[in-house]
């Protein structure tokens, strides 16, 4: 690929944001003429108030219009990408058609809206459709490059790792941009349906391998994930965690990047945003999310792997500090054997004997939720047990998010990542899944954004 030239061969180009009037923009769609400059005015002026292009009136004349910030992320950049495919993906038929039956997903939350009206999930409708699996690689490409380029920004924790697998990875973008900054990793696995990785472009040091990661993982030292574990319920993200954990070797680590949603019902941008994403989630991938949050919390936990297994070191995994400092006491969120604990890198992971690993085992069949009281293990010189058990990891996790600044991503303009630092302009939120995870011999960053 030439410097000049787009992934998909177009000439980049610039953006020269002259402002145009509305005649001057129907010249340039309409080159050969025709179209109805009022009409499209009447649009730009709509697209004006919500802040996709500005108005120019020089002596209160003629109408010109240039982008702002917003418009311009619609507009494919010298990169090729825009956020204009994931609006379009939005926008498709198949998923517009929803919108009337989001009430379905309250009164029958077994089956998302989705199956419901088109019969098989949407990952399985979009396989069968090039066209749409096409625009959802598209448009996953322009959302998480600006995307990443921040959590790259932020987060630091791949150091050491050699072999990185994406699990849902699309076009490959993500396990792209991690390689070219940290060139020490040397081989990336980009794991996606069959389908998609079929059409994903060929990128140096990246192998494209198609498969379903309820049945298994390529094996790594690392894996990343972003994006995925969010359209899924909680047992099914128990399955892929499970493959994860069968993935990777002792001290390996998975960075799971997901949207979590704000605890504060408020009306910015982001607020909103997470929202949205949450009931699209629940409308085209699955309406039942977990089991009321108010239950046993302890419930959403899965362990991955009995004690016996892998004698080494023991994860502890590391959750933005956005999240942790919401966390009612009986939400163990994050835990960590904290008396044989040391930080053992930059990133600030904190690991200890296996032995010492507090967890208790959960029940892994779905829909059966089973608390074993019994299965906790000596917590350092501490014995732990009960209620008393999730009290101190969640106190564990308090503590723990102070030793997180690493994982917090910098805002900016574009879909971005954006954590917030304690203190009181901290932006409150907790996921609605994946409460806990005791994940033995498994390091998990969790990162919080949105976009
Ligand atoms: C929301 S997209 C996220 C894409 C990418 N991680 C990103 O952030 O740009 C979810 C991805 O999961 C993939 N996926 C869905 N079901 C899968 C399965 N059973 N096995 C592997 N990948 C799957 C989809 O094809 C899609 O590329």
């Amino acid at each position: 690929m030439e410097d000049n030239e787009c992934r998909d061969g177009r000439k980049k180009v610039r953006l020269a944001n002259t402002p145009l009037s509305a005649s001057q923009i129907l010249t340039r769609i309409l080159p050969s003429g025709g179209g109805d400059a009022e009409n499209l005015q009447r649009i730009l002026r709509l697209l004006t108030s919500y802040g996709v292009f500005s108005e120019h009136r020089e002596f209160g004349g003629k109408r010109m219009y240039s982008l702002t910030e917003i418009g311009k992320s619609l507009v494919t950049d010298v990169e090729g990408l825009s956020y204009a495919p994931y609006v379009l993906q939005h926008h498709q038929d198949a998923l517009m058609s929803m919108w009337p039956l989001v009430h379905k997903a309250i009164l029958d939350p077994t089956i998302e809206p989705f199956l419901k009206v088109h019969g098989e999930p949407a990952y399985s409708y979009y396989g069968k459709i090039p066209e749409m699996n096409g625009l959802m690689r598209k448009a996953m490409s322009g959302v998480s490059v600006p995307f990443m380029t921040s959590v790259l920004e932020g987060y630091n924790g791949f150091k050491g790792v050699k072999r990185l697998v994406d699990v849902g990875g699309s076009a490959g973008d993500c396990l792209r941009m991690i390689l070219q900054k940290h060139r020490f990793i040397c081989e990336g696995i980009n794991f996606d349906l069959p389908e998609v990785v079929a059409e994903a472009p060929s990128i140096p040091g990246v192998t494209h391998i198609g498969g379903d990661m309820f049945k298994s993982i390529p094996a790594a030292d690392a894996i990343f994930m972003k994006w995925v574990l969010t359209t899924w319920t909680d047992d099914e993200c128990k399955l892929i965690m499970e493959n994860c954990y069968k993935a990777l070797p002792a001290g390996g680590k998975l960075i799971a990047c997901e949207p979590v949603l704000p605890d504060d019902s408020n009306e910015s941008q982001r607020t909103r945003a997470l929202l949205e994403g949450d009931i699209f989630v629940m409308t085209i991938y699955r309406a039942k999310d977990e089991e009321d949050f108010n239950v046993d919390l302890r419930d959403n936990c899965v362990s991955l792997g009995g004690p016996s297994e892998k004698e080494k070191q023991i994860s502890v995994f590391v959750e933005d500090e956005v999240e942790t400092a919401e966390f009612p006491d009986e939400v163990g969120f994050i835990f960590s054997p904290r008396n044989a604990s040391t930080c053992t890198s930059d990133e600030e992971v904190i690991s200890a004997n296996e032995k010492a690993n507090a967890l208790p085992e959960f029940s892994r069949t779905p829909g059966i939720k089973t608390f074993h009281k019994d299965g906790f293990h000596d917590f350092g010189s501490a014995r732990l047990d009960g209620e008393n058990t999730w009290s101190v990891v969640s106190k564990e996790a308090k503590a723990l998010v102070h030793l997180n600044e690493n994982a917090l991503c910098s805002s900016s303009s574009q879909p971005t990542c954006k954590a917030n630092k304690s203190g009181k302009d901290a932006q409150k939120s907790r996921s609605p899944k994946l409460i806990a995870i005791n994940c033995k011999n498994v390091y998990i960053w969790k990162l919080d954004f949105t976009f």
